[in-house]
This record gives C-alpha cells, sequence and structure tokens, in this order.
C-alpha cells in the first residue's frame, strides 16, 4: 500500500517515490537503519539545501565527494564551495593546491545569494587565510547550523590543515557552529592533550565547548571496542554507541558522519536526533564499505538505496 501523496517506485525496487504533484517531502522515520530508507520528493520547491565547504579528494571516498554523496543519500540538494583540490587515492594524498581565499568568498556568495542552504558542514579548511574568508562568509550571510569537522591530518597521514592554521580555526570557526565533531586526535589538537580514553574525550568535549561552540561531538573511531563517541552539549554528556565493524576500508567516515549530521538538521531533526540518526547511517556505510582501491576503500555511502540489482 502507498503512503497517503506516495506511489510505489515505477523500477519496482523496494522505496517508494512521491506522487506527481505531491507537495510531501519526508526521509522514512518508521524505517529502521537496515532498510531501504529513503523517500524521494521529486516535485519542485521543497526540497532541503544543504552546502559542504571543504576540500576535494579526487578518489571520491572523504571531502566534497564523500559529502554530496550523503546529502544525496538523504534526499536533501547537495551544494558545494570548494578550499582545496587534492590529488588523492585510496593508499594517499599526492597533492593538495588550495583554492585562493577570495574565490572561497565567491563561491559562498554565489550559493547564500541565491539558494541559501538549511545547513552547512564544514571540512578541509587547508590555511589560515582560508578560515578567516569562511568565518567572514558565515558572519556576512549570517548562517546557522553549521556542522564544523575540524579536518586536521587524513589517515594516510597528510596535513589537511596546515599545523600553523589550529589556533586561527579555533579562534575564528568554532564559536560559528552548532557542533563540532573532532576525532580523538583532533580534540587532543584543539585542547593540547593526548586523548586516551572516554574520561578524556568527556574533557575535551567540555574544553571545546568553551571555545564558543553549542555542542561538541568527540568521535572514538580510533579506539578498540565498540565505536563509541562523546556528545556534550553544556547540559549533558550522551554515550553514543555502535557495534565496531571490523573492515580496513574506513577512507572518509569522519566526512561522510558530519555530512549526515548536516543533512539530518536540515530535514528538521533536532541535534540530538540528527547525530543518533548520522551515527546509524554511518555505521551501515562502514558495514557496507567498498573494498575498491588498493589501500584504504571508502564506506558505502548509498547502502541504505536499493538499487536496480543486475
Ligand atoms: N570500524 C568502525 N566501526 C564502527 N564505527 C566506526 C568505525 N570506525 C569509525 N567509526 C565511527 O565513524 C564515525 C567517524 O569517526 P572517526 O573514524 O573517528 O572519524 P575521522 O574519519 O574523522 O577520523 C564515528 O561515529 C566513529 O565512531
Ligand atoms: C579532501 C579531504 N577532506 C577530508 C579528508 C579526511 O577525511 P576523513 O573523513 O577524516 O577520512 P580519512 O582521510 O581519515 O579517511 C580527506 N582525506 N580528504
Amino acid at each position: 500500500m502507498a503512503e497517503r501523496g506516495f506511489v510505489p517506485d515505477p523500477l519496482n525496487l523496494n522505496r517508494v517515490m512521491p506522487a506527481q504533484g505531491s507537495t510531501f517531502y519526508e526521509v522514512c522515520k518508521k524505517c529502521s537503519p537496515e532498510q531501504v530508507s529513503i523517500i524521494y520528493y521529486f516535485g519542485g520547491g521543497h526540497m532541503k539545501l544543504v552546502l559542504t565547504i571543504a576540500g576535494s579528494d579526487s578518489g571520491g571516498g572523504a571531502g566534497i565527494q564523500a559529502d554530496l554523496k550523503t546529502f544525496s543519500a538523504h534526499g536533501v540538494y547537495g551544494m558545494s564551495v570548494i578550499t582545496s583540490i587534492t590529488a588523492q587515492n585510496t593508499m594517499g594524498v599526492l597533492g593538495i593546491e588550495d583554492v585562493s581565499p577570495d574565490m572561497v568568498y565567491l563561491q559562498m556568495k554565489a550559493i547564500f545569494e541565491d539558494l541559501y542552504p538549511d545547513a552547512v558542514k564544514i571540512g578541509m579548511v587547508s590555511n589560515e587565510d582560508i578560515i578567516k574568508m569562511i568565518a567572514k562568509g558565515l558572519k556576512d550571510y549570517n548562517v546557522k547550523n553549521v556542522v564544523l569537522d575540524p579536518v586536521m591530518i587524513s589517515k594516510s597521514g597528510s596535513y589537511l590543515l596546515k599545523p600553523e592554521a589550529v589556533e586561527a580555526l579555533k579562534k575564528e570557526l568554532i564559536s560559528l557552529s552548532l557542533v563540532v565533531t573532532p576525532n580523538l586526535m583532533e580534540a587532543g589538537e584543539l585542547i593540547g592533550k593526548e586523548i586516551k580514553n572516554i574520561s578524556d574525550m568527556k574533557e575535551a568535549a567540555k574544553k571545546i565547548l568553551d571555545f564558543g561552540a553549542k555542542a561538541v561531538i568527540v568521535k572514538g573511531g580510533h579506539l578498540t571496542g565498540d565505536a563509541l563517541d562523546v556528545f556534550y552539549d553544556g547540559k549533558e554528556f550522551y554515550e553514543i554507541t555502535s557495534e565496531r565493524i571490523d573492515t580496513k576500508n574506513t577512507h572518509g567516515t569522519g566526512c561522510t558522519f558530519s555530512s549526515a549530521i548536516a543533512a539530518n538538521i536540515a530535514l528538521g531533526y533536532d541535534l540530538v536526533e540528527s547525530i543518533k540518526r548520522a551515527k546509524a547511517y554511518i555505521t551501515g556505510a562502514i558495514k557496507h564499505s567498498l573494498a575498491i582501491g588498493h589501500g584504504v576503500g571508502p564506506t558505502n555511502h548509498f547502502w541504505n538505496i536499493k538499487i536496480r540489482e543486475v
């Protein structure tokens, strides 16, 4: 039975599509993460808009490419401001070329003066001048709902943020963010202390909140045991946990997680619910990750959408 305003998928896939001309748009709230869970709205004007400000990963597993795939997998309209171009694959980063700060601002202007986003994710920001320009753009256009992933070093060990720009990231961007999503190493860099366990993660979340963010989630992807992340909003700590999946193919996990948070915020979920939904999404994307390339393969952004099987 089709839900009101929806018709069965004409390709006979295990998903539901909106009836032509329907004004209803929703991502399925009843579906478990293991189910095919996206309902697409193809009518005009009601799609939520989400922007990523980040670097390009030529290999498609992280950065802008991962973010846009994640947005599509959530049924939101994705847009991008590219800060830096990386020549990158599953084995590593071959080179990095930064976009000029003026061009970063111009991309922001183009978007904010026409396609104002419902949420913004920030990833690789590379250097101090770009960081300052992004902060200016966020202030000039009064941007809210910012999810800041303070990307510093790739899994393959390349600096994606110049070490001398960490202070600028702290000073300029954290206070403009709704939530900051550091991994263990990034949280450690931000507070100047190595993070080794849950108690350190809680301490780091508190200190990063003091830099001006409204909330912080310290990701425990690089610990052992369950994949446990610590969320703090100044009032309460939440431990958000999933099973740890035994795979080497985890390229782009942080990018994908933060983009999924932004997509869920745009869809209207509150922050805690957005994080829980993003956690379910990244867990599935890792569980179904792709053994492609010769190194650390990417997560599977479309694991929850049934595509025609041939
Ligand atoms: N092997 C894994 N199994 C399950 N979840 C994981 C695994 N690795 C990372 N995660 C989860 O993926 C998200 C991204 O975390 P992490 O990999 O630490 O980020 P980053 O890519 O920034 O280093 C977090 O929710 C983390 O708990
Ligand atoms: C262009 C670009 N941006 C960010 C990253 C880091 O992404 P992350 O999700 O932390 O994944 P890993 O690099 O740790 O696999 C990147 N690599 N490239």
